[in-house]
This record gives structure tokens, C-alpha cells and sequence, in this order.
């Protein structure tokens, strides 16, 4: 391919920032060819003058070319960069090596169409699955799980495992942070719901981490919710059958009588309160650990949450750790954030950022008031209930109204909040996956990570209070490729929030009324709103 097609091709989608690595385009670029003719006759004046303005123009573009690439090897900041799956091929695009190509070295020149092919083959992959990196010499993305084995050299066991969980194909977000993590870099990972994050960080502890072994705890994941991290312990184990790794849940038990001494375990997955508990109270020693995983990382980010964080990452104390962060939602002030305790990471983008996943179909329902949701409710439910259903209310005294009137209505329903015990949650989770409950009535606990297969349908019932709650809440329906459909009700008091939302759905291709696009934006990140209580009784106002 000529040098033009293939630059094109390889840019086509991206923005790929030519100033910055100049150094690497320079490295492309096709050298005017010597004159094989014999010398030239003497040139006519005007064309002298030309060449000689030709010249000046090239010598000048040639200093502007070296101080651009001086800078962008002095650069740090990270840009887009389609020269992915280099970290040691780069070396060997070094100009030393180029130079002698230019004397028709065929090994060398082999070597560089080859390293050429690479780069291309790995961004058409990621254009076609909507893949957008940030940092310094990516790994190339997978085109099929076998590449694990024949590219990354995995364990081929732990690969078949895949397709004995029905995994065919790398979900995107797969086929990038995999071998990013594979490679021993950090990265930040930026994935719709639903779209297999999970596996896209277990895989690679599991590959890296040998099967039982001694000396403490070698890989943490932090999950910001009980349930969350008892799923994860679940998904963890199912890959890890057959082989003999020590994967531990840090239960409320462990982290406050364990006995950490004399602990086997590979990897440890805990919610950060009881990891720092048993870190500060119990003498947990997390100086071994090599990996850790900030799963839902925003949420971990927040306020209420980050000292806690800090602490467990201050004691994961292995100047060589190697660090991941992975949400649906990264808002630019968390990246900013997390940024200060990675290096040289890789950011990762599947789709665009801090957006619905394009599988659920979203409405906006105006419900008035109070009152008129229950009967908004109540109305949707006669027409049609298609169970599993998810309803989130925004504090636990309100699941627990709406769970006296939708019981009232014989609804088989079920309600999950803060104020139940560990078995209490978990038992109302698993009854919805066995389909012995038709809707489970629930709070925010749930609303992050959390994998129901085949949630049909999610109804906010109370407006969320952000945008990124928002996402999140929807995103337990439309999962694995399957569709959805979220409802969420607003009234009056919603209307000023209203905005923050509805860019959401317009995000992600839904419809929304022009008069709520005509809205003011509200700056605020947060809403939250006193409500009447939910009864069939009329409103108090
Ligand atoms: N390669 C794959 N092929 C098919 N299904 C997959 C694949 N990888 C994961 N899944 C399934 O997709 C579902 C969603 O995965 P997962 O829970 O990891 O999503 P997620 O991106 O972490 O979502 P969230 O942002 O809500 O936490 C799970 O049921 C999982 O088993």
C-alpha cells in the first residue's frame, strides 16, 4: 500500500494527533526517491529559483519536523496514538534500523512492512468496534479470544474455559484492556453497562497471577458495594475452575475476626470499609499485592468513599503494582484524580464516554405528581408487566412504601435497601435471577454493577440524582447484547434537572420532546428532592 493510502486508512476515524508524534509519522514517511537518471543539465534561472525556495521550504519544514519531535519525545502528556502494539517493535522502527532499509536491507524492509500491516490491522479493529485509546505504544486489541493463546501466549486452559461459559467473541472493551493488562501497563477503562468489564480485568489476574500461591495476597479488587463484590467473587471462581487459585470475598466475618497470618489467597475482593478494616484492625499485610482493581472506580472516587480508597491503595505499598480503574462513567474530574496515583497509564474509551448503552430504549415519562406516579405505576403494570422488572426509589423509607402498595396490588415483588442483612440482599437477588420475584423494589445498592440476566425492564421511579446514576441504573437491563427498555418518571420538582438526563438519552439515539432540549442547563451534579410519601392517599400539598 502506498504510503498516502495507508496513512489514510490507519487515520480514518481517529483523531490522531500528527504533532505530537511526529517522531512516529516522520518514521513513515517515504523518503524522495534518488534520480537514477544521469546528471541533470544545468537548470533553467526560474527553475533554480524554485528548487532553491523548494529548498529553504524543505530545510525549514525539516527543523520544524526535528523540533516536533523532540518535543513529543519530551511529551508525557498522553494523545491518541494509533501506533499501538509497539512496545518492542517500536524498537525496532528505531531510524538506525530504517536507515539501512533505505540501502534495501530485505530483512529490515520485510520487517517494516510488517510492523506497518500491524498498525493497520489494529486500527481497523478499533475503529470497528468503536475503540479509542490515549497513551504511548498501546498493545493491539484482540480479534478473537484464540489470539490469547497464540499472540499473548496464555494458558490454554484457562481460554477454553471461555467457551465453556458461552464466550465466543471479546466483548470491545475485551478486546482492548486485555492485552493492555496482559502487557503489565495501567490503564482507565471506559465501557457501556453491561459490555463485559468484568472479565475484561479478571482474565488477566487470573493469567497472571499463579494458582495458589504463598506470600501473601497478590491482586485486590475493590467493589463499592457487598453485593457487587460477592458477584465478582462468583464470576472469578466460574473462570478459575479447574485451576487451584484462592479467591476470597471479604465478608464482614473475615475482615473483623480473620485470622490474616496465616491466610492463603491469590485474589482478595472486598468493599473498601471492610478491606481498610481489616488492613488498620487486623494486620491485613497488602505489601504483596501486584494488582489492583478499582471496579466502579468513580463511585469509589466520591466523596465519603476516596479516604477510604486512599488508604487501602496507600497500603497496597509494591512500588511495582499495577493499577486499573473501570467504570461506565469516568467524569473528567475522577480521571483527573486518579491520574495522580497511576503512571503511564492507558486510557481506554469504548463508544463515547459517560454514555447509556444503545440497547435500552429509554422514555421520559411526566407523572406530575407524587400521586400520579403510583397511578403512572400502576397503569403501566395492567397494560403490561414484563417480568424481571427493576424499580429504583431513592431512599430505603420509600422502597418500603412502595412495597406495602405494589403488594396491595398482589405483584410479586420484593424490596432491597441498606437497612436488610447481608443474607436478606443477597436472598432477594437471587430470587429475582430465579424469576421467583417479578420486580424487586430497590435503592441505589444495586444500581452499579450488579448482573441480572435478562432485566426486561427499569423504572425510576424517583428521578436519579445524576446523570452517572442515571446510566448506571438503566444499565441493569440491555446487558451481554440483549435489549431493554428503561421508564423513568419525573415531576414538577424533576423539571429542573430534567436536562442532565435527557442529553442522555439524545446521547445514545433516543427521542426527546424539544421543549425539554429548551430547558436551561443546570449545573449542579446533584439532585435530590424531598417527596410527598408514596400512598394511594392524595398529596399533602
Ligand atoms: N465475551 C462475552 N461474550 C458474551 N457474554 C459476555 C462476554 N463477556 C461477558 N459477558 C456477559 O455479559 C454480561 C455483562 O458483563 P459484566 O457484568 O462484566 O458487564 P459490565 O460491563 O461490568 O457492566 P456494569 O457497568 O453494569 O458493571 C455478563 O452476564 C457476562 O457474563
Amino acid at each position: 500500500m502506498e504510503n498516502s493510502k495507508l496513512s489514510s486508512a490507519l487515520f480514518a476515524g481517529t483523531r490522531f494527533d500528527r504533532k505530537r508524534f511526529a517522531a512516529d509519522f516522520a518514521r513513515f514517511r517515504k523518503e524522495p526517491a534518488p534520480s537514477s537518471a544521469a546528471a541533470p543539465s544545468a537548470p533553467a534561472p526560474e527553475k533554480k529559483r524554485k528548487r532553491k525556495s523548494g529548498k529553504a521550504k524543505a530545510k525549514k519544514n525539516k527543523k520544524k519536523r526535528a523540533e516536533e519531535a523532540a518535543a513529543a519525545a519530551t511529551d508525557v502528556v498522553e494523545g491518541f496514538s494509533v501506533f499501538k502494539g509497539l512496545a518492542d517493535k517500536n524498537a525496532e522502527l528505531r531510524p538506525e534500523k530504517l536507515e539501512i532499509s533505505k540501502d534495501g536491507d530485505p530483512v529490515a524492509v520485510r520487517r517494516r512492512k510488517e510492523i506497518e500491516r500491524e498498525i493497520e490491522r489494529a486500527a481497523i479493529l478499533r475503529k470497528r468496534f468503536d475503540i479509542h485509546i490515549a497513551g504511548q505504544n498501546v498493545p493491539a486489541p484482540l480479534e478473537s479470544f484464540e489470539e490469547l493463546i497464540s499472540r499473548h501466549g496464555c494458558d490454554s486452559y484457562l481460554v477454553g474455559s471461555l467457551s465453556k461459559l458461552g464466550f465466543r467473541e471479546p466483548t470491545p472493551i475485551q478486546r482492548q484492556a486485555i492485552p493492555i493488562l496482559l502487557s503489565g501497563r495501567e490503564c482507565f477503562a471506559c465501557a457501556p453497562t453491561g459490555s463485559g468489564k468484568t472479565l475484561a480485568f479478571l482474565f488477566p489476574l487470573l493469567m497472571k497471577i499463579k494458582p495458589g500461591s504463598k506470600g501473601g495476597v497478590k491482586a485486590v479488587i475493590l467493589c463499592p458495594t457487598r453485593e457487587l463484590a460477592a458477584q465478582t467473587v462468583r464470576e472469578c471462581k466460574k473462570l478459575a475452575k479447574g485451576r487451584k487459585y484462592y479467591i476470597k470475598l471479604m465478608t464482614n466475618d473475615l475482615s473483623k475476626t480473620g485470622n490474616f497470618k496465616d491466610m492463603h489467597c491469590d485474589i482478595l475482593v472486598s468493599t473498601p470499609l471492610r478491606l481498610d478494616h481489616a488492613v488498620k484492625k487486623r494486620d491485613l499485610d497488602l505489601s504483596s499485592v501486584e494488582y489492583l482493581v478499582l471496579d466502579e472506580s468513580d463511585k469509589l472516587f466520591e466523596l465519603g468513599f476516596v479516604e477510604v480508597v486512599d488508604s487501602v491503595v496507600e497500603a497496597c505499598s509494591n512500588p511495582s503494582i499495577i493499577r486499573s480503574l473501570f467504570s461506565a462513567t469516568l467524569p473528567d474530574s475522577i480521571e483527573a484524580l486518579a491520574r495522580t496515583i497511576m503512571h503511564d497509564a492507558i486510557r481506554v474509551i469504548v463508544g463515547k464516554k459517560n454514555s447509556a448503552s444503545s440497547l435500552i430504549k429509554q422514555r421520559l415519562i411526566f407523572a406530575g405528581t407524587e400521586r400520579g406516579k403510583l397511578l403512572a405505576l400502576r397503569q403501566s403494570f395492567q397494560q403490561s408487566l414484563n417480568p424481571p422488572v427493576l424499580i429504583f426509589v431513592q431512599s430505603k423509607e420509600r422502597a418500603k412504601e412502595l412495597y406495602k402498595e405494589l403488594a396491595f396490588d398482589d405483584v410479586r415483588a420484593d424490596v432491597i435497601h441498606a437497612d436488610l442483612n447481608e443474607q436478606q440482599r443477597q436472598d432477594a437477588v437471587d430470587n429475582l435471577r430465579a424469576g421467583k420475584t417479578w420486580v424487586l423494589i430497590a435503592t441505589e445498592v444495586i444500581a452499579r454493577g450488579m448482573d441480572f440476566k435478562g432485566v426486561n425492564c427499569v423504572i425510576n421511579y424517583d428521578f436519579p440524582e445524576s446523570a452517572a446514576a442515571y446510566i448506571h441504573r438503566i444499565g441493569r437491563s440491555g446487558r451481554a447484547g440483549r435489549s431493554g427498555e428503561a421508564i423513568t418518571f419525573f415531576t414538577e420538582e424533576d423539571k429542573p434537572f430534567l436536562r442532565n438526563i435527557a442529553n442522555v438519552l439524545v446521547s445514545s439515539g433516543c427521542e426527546v420532546p424539544s421543549w425539554i432540549m429548551a430547558l436551561p442547563k443546570l449545573k449542579r451534579k446533584k439532585h435530590r428532592v424531598d417527596r410527598n410519601p408514596i400512598s394511594t392517599l392524595p398529596d399533602e400539598d
